[in-house]
């Protein structure tokens, strides 16, 4: 793969973290190792799969690759450049570049802001011009109507809220998205709604996602690859119609066995 195709670039890497469970008296925590030798290329305009069971690394994966952690050992690229140890004033302006959807809409969006609001306040802090067009454009893109702007976040249902939060990412035109898990508080059809949107964003815009999820059969129905992480290390990577044909790895298929059989209701998902 050419390396100018590669929006995220990670070589070796490893994060380590004060241990919070050791507590001691006198002195740092010890360090207790989260993720160990990652290897990995996101490829621009497609979708990223990172699935694991709980207490995988996948979060912790995810805050690397925004820089919100600083590794411990190994290489982070974005967009070429060597982002590894960037301070935070030299971050500032490939923060907007790189954006986050989080798992529970209810406490990333402000309760007292009103949805237009919430989309252009981002768009304010980056210096963006012609705001109103671009949040009616945002909300289009989500399949929300623009009326929504004068509601609040609690007059919304779940997946609405979780476009409003896509619609926020996506008004500010960055080159990479994390979705970190956010269709698992969501019903099926709102995780369906919420996937379709997604989907098509990916095509339309030619967005670059990184979708965290514990569930497989919501990765196979959006990713392009899938790493699989156990225990802070890679168990598996490959393409998703390769991956779910022939697992590879014991733990992968663990976790297509714990795959709920689907609901003949949700049979056109
Ligand atoms: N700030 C921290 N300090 C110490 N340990 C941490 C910290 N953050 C996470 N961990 C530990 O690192 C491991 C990986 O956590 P992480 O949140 O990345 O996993 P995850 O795969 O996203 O899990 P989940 O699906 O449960 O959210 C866990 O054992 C967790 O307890």
């Amino acid at each position: 793969m050419a390396l100018d195709d590669s929006i995220f670039s990670i070589a070796s890497l490893e994060v380590a973290l004060p241990d919070m469970a050791a507590k001691p008296v006198f002195g740092r925590a010890p360090l207790i190792s989260i993720l160990k030798g990652i290897n990995l290329e996101i490829t621009r305009g497609t979708v990223l799969g990172i699935v694991g069971g709980s207490g995988s690394g996948k979060s912790t994966l995810g805050r690397a690759l925004l820089r919100l952690i600083e590794p411990t050992n190994g290489t982070i690229r974005f967009d070429g450049r060597d982002i590894t140890h960037l301070g935070e004033d030299e971050l500032r302006p490939i923060r907007r570049q790189m954006q986050m959807i989080f798992q529970d809409p209810m406490s990333s969006l402000n309760p007292r802001r009103r949805v237009g609001a919430i989309i252009a306040d981002p768009l304010a802090l980056h210096g963006f011009d012609g705001i109103d067009g671009r949040i009616d454009d945002a909300l289009d893109h989500v399949g929300l109507p623009r009326s929504f702007k004068s509601r609040y976040p609690h007059e919304l249902s779940g997946g609405q809220r979780q476009r409003v939060g896509i619609a926020r990412a996506i008004a500010l035109k960055p080159e990479f998205i994390l979705a970190d898990e956010i269709v698992s508080g969501l019903d099926v059809s709102s995780q369906a709604q919420v996937l379709n949107v997604l989907g098509s964003l990916v095509k339309e815009l030619g967005l670059t996602l990184a979708f965290i999820s514990h569930d497989l059969s919501v990765i196979r129905r959006l990713c392009d690859r899938v790493m699989v992480l156990n225990r802070g290390e890679i168990a598996e990577f490959a393409n998703t119609d390769e991956l779910f044909a022939s697992p590879k790895s014991d733990y992968t298929r663990e976790l297509m066995d714990a795959i709920p059989l689907p609901d003949p209701d949700q049979a056109n998902w």
